[in-house]
């Protein structure tokens, strides 16, 4: 992959910041070239630390973005688990993200329904690309290596066609999500690898050397 870096942090406190810089610096670049911001979302603990870190950027402007997400957990809106309903609570409801901006699952539709719906909505948003090419995608890793929801050893790992992929086995709870594929993560113009936490030093260590 080209120009990959690794940054280590001390904590949390130190990358918060620079991580919000990297978005609002990103989505400049891609308003003045393209004219929107497109930045594809994670769950787990990134959603925390990226609302308070935006929220906390002077003049933050966000009505030129659209934000999809990595992977989602097919779980109601209202749900503690749904990645969605704890953005929308914690950061879309708080800027000017506008409504046609936020590209969601539909989760009261069965996981493979889902994943077509999704479908259908990231190709609307993309309509010029085969795999929505994403300005930013902010990816978390868990300490088995897992990204989006592609578990090691999963056979979504190999997928090449699909743009987005049901999944009802997951490992890490809720067992029913919907994820971007490899090839959506790969055609991506930038994509950062956000971790915190010992647990995932050693497989980070590890995709670094790649
Ligand atoms: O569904 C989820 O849980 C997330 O989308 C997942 O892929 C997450 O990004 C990683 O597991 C890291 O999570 P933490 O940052 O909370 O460790």
């Amino acid at each position: 992959m080209a120009g990959r870096r690794v940054v280590v942090f001390p904590s949390s406190v130190e990358l918060g910041p620079v991580l919000a810089h990297l978005v609002t610096s990103r989505a400049e670049k891609a308003i003045v070239s393209h004219g929107r911001f497109t930045l594809g979302l994670s769950g787990g603990s990134l959603v925390s630390m990226l609302s308070k870190e935006l929220l906390a950027m002077p003049d933050l402007d966000c009505s030129k973005w659209v934000v999809g997400f990595c992977d989602e957990r097919l779980v109601s809106f209202d749900d503690p688990e749904s990645t969605y309903g704890l953005y929308k609570s914690q950061l879309f409801s708080k800027v000017n993200i506008p409504d046609s901006g936020i590209l969601t699952i539909d989760p009261s539709l069965s996981v493979n329904e889902c994943a077509e719906d999704y479908t259908c909505k990231l190709k609307k948003a993309f309509p010029d690309d085969d795999f929505p090419v994403f300005d930013l995608l902010l990816l978390g890793m868990g300490p088995d290596g897992h990204t989006c929801s592609l578990f090691p050893e999963h056979p979504l790992l190999e997928e090449t066609k699909k743009i987005v992929a049901p999944i009802s086995d997951s490992p890490k709870p809720p067992p029913q999500r919907v994820t971007m594929t490899f090839p959506v993560v790969n055609s991506a113009r930038s994509v950062a690898f956000v971790s915190t936490g010992g647990s995932k030093a050693a497989v980070l260590k590890e995709g670094a050397r790649g």
